[in-house]
């Protein structure tokens, strides 16, 4: 399964962590960027990041900022979007079961790196539970 990865400067730090967990655990990872702390615009790489997942050259999307607010804007403007802001392991687990998400946003100036991973691996690791719900995320894009 292949996942793309991107972050602001705010989120690199994590995203440089996650990187090397994804992998541990057998994901293929692209990094689009940031490359460093320096201050940059966050889509600038949330664009990319969404666009693959969005072309079908990656399965999901994480992406990182101060907040995850930024980047879940820029991400969810792409169709065929739907990225899920989450902050605890709950609402990951739901973003999947209910909403079908495919782009994971955190926080990462707002949570510990090592809950960022739990959260990551409940997101990867859990089913879009269909029926019902399938109805409404077919409702969600704008034609
Ligand atoms: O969501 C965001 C922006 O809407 C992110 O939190 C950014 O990482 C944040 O705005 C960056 O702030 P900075 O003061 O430029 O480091």
């Amino acid at each position: 399964m292949k996942i793309a990865i991107g972050s602001d400067h705010a989120g690199f730090e994590y995203k440089e962590k996650l990187i090397p967990f994804l992998t541990s655990q057998g994901f293929e990872v692209e990094d689009f960027g940031a490359f460093s702390t320096a201050s940059v615009d966050y889509p600038d790489f949330a664009h990319p990041t969404a666009q693959a997942v969005e072309d079908g050259k990656a399965d999901f999307g994480i992406l990182l900022c101060g907040s995850a607010q930024g980047v879940t804007m820029t991400a969810n403007k792409h169709q065929g979007i739907r990225a899920a802001l989450c902050w605890m392991t709950d609402i990951a687990r739901l973003s999947r079961q209910h909403n079908n998400a495919n782009v994971l946003t955190l926080p990462a100036r707002f949570i510990a790196y090592e809950y960022a991973e739990e959260i990551v691996k409940v997101f990867l690791e859990t089913e879009f539970e269909g029926g019902r719900h399938q109805n409404r995320v077919g409702k969600i894009a704008c034609s």
